[in-house]
């Protein structure tokens, strides 16, 4: 079995045709746990929609490696007024063993008391959903994450408004999937949790800025380079750049952005 679970080759992701990640190369490896950082708008989001399959690219691909995957979006994409228990929540990490009217087996019933209890949410199965504090409403999507057993996780901003005794937890349990083989990409902003839990980082600015060991990555040079990035993003510009420069053409899609020559990402794939 390969060691990469996943691997860009010259993916470019946007929407109607218009680039938001663009042309990333490199490979995940299994079992590792990287963070994604950028500015807001930089494309962490898009490139996490890419992964799961929700955004065709545009040019280029990502190829899987993995076997199953979950994918936990921010939470200012899910809809908390439906009617629905916690219990409801997570055991829908069950669907793609069970189905939806699948009957779980008393087996499932224990693996899923187990889970409650690892994220601190024993006594609350029969809770509504909108009765939830933001941080609980995060520990029950990470206990639905746990039961789809996937070998590939995305949290998208997973810690927004989640105080620091559940970010701490939180990241525990994270570390426990890592410690069992699994990989994770975690969409995050805070600076000092990048640095203090996640050994590889992805820094991207709608194209990867740097991509490697957190401590080669998050240096002060690269932080200003994706602010640069970040800032000469043009979204009136109607091609590349980088492409007319390097191959004397525009590469077929449009990127809306003028930015300074793509950076070499090493050491991956
Ligand atoms: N559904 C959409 N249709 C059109 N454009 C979109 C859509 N979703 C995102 N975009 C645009 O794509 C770009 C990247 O957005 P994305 O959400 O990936 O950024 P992000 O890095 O996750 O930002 P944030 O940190 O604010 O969550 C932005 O310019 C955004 O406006």
């Amino acid at each position: 079995m390969s060691n990469t679970c996943l691997e860009f080759r010259n993916l470019t992701l946007g929407y109607q045709g218009h680039a938001a990640v663009h042309h990333l190369s490199g490979g995940v490896q299994r079992g590792s746990l990287t963070a994604v950082v950028g500015a807001n708008g930089s494309g962490k989001s898009t490139l996490l929609k890419g992964i799961a399959g929700i955004l065709k690219p545009i040019s280029g691909a990502c190829v899987p490696g993995f076997r199953r995957l979950a994918y936990l979006a921010q939470q200012s994409e899910l809809d908390r007024t439906f009617p629905a228990r916690v219990i409801d929540l997570v055991s829908l990490g069950y669907w793609q063993k069970r189905g939806l009217l699948g009957r779980l087996t008393a087996a499932d019933k224990i693996r899923l008391s187990t889970c409650l209890d690892a994220v601190g949410l024993t006594g609350f199965e029969k809770r509504p959903l909108d009765s939830l504090s933001g941080g609980q409403m995060q520990r029950a999507l990470f206990a639905r994450t746990m039961l789809q057993d996937a070998d590939l996780i995305l949290l998208d901003e997973p810690f927004n408004a989640v105080d620091a005794r559940t970010i701490a937890d939180l990241i525990v349990v994270i570390k426990g999937w890592v410690a069992e083989g699994r990989t994770v990409l975690c969409v995050l902003h805070d600076y000092v949790l990048v640095r203090d839990h996640f050994p590889e980082t992805l820094l991207i600015a709608r194209k990867p800025v740097a991509w490697g060991a957190t401590s080669d990555v998050m240096t002060s040079e690269n932080l200003r380079k994706a602010r640069s990035f970040q800032e000469a993003w043009d979204e009136e510009a109607g091609w590349c750049e980088d492409d007319a420069g390097r191959e004397g053409q525009t590469c077929g899609h449009d990127h809306h952005t003028h930015l300074p020559r793509q950076h070499k990402i090493a050491g991956h794939v």
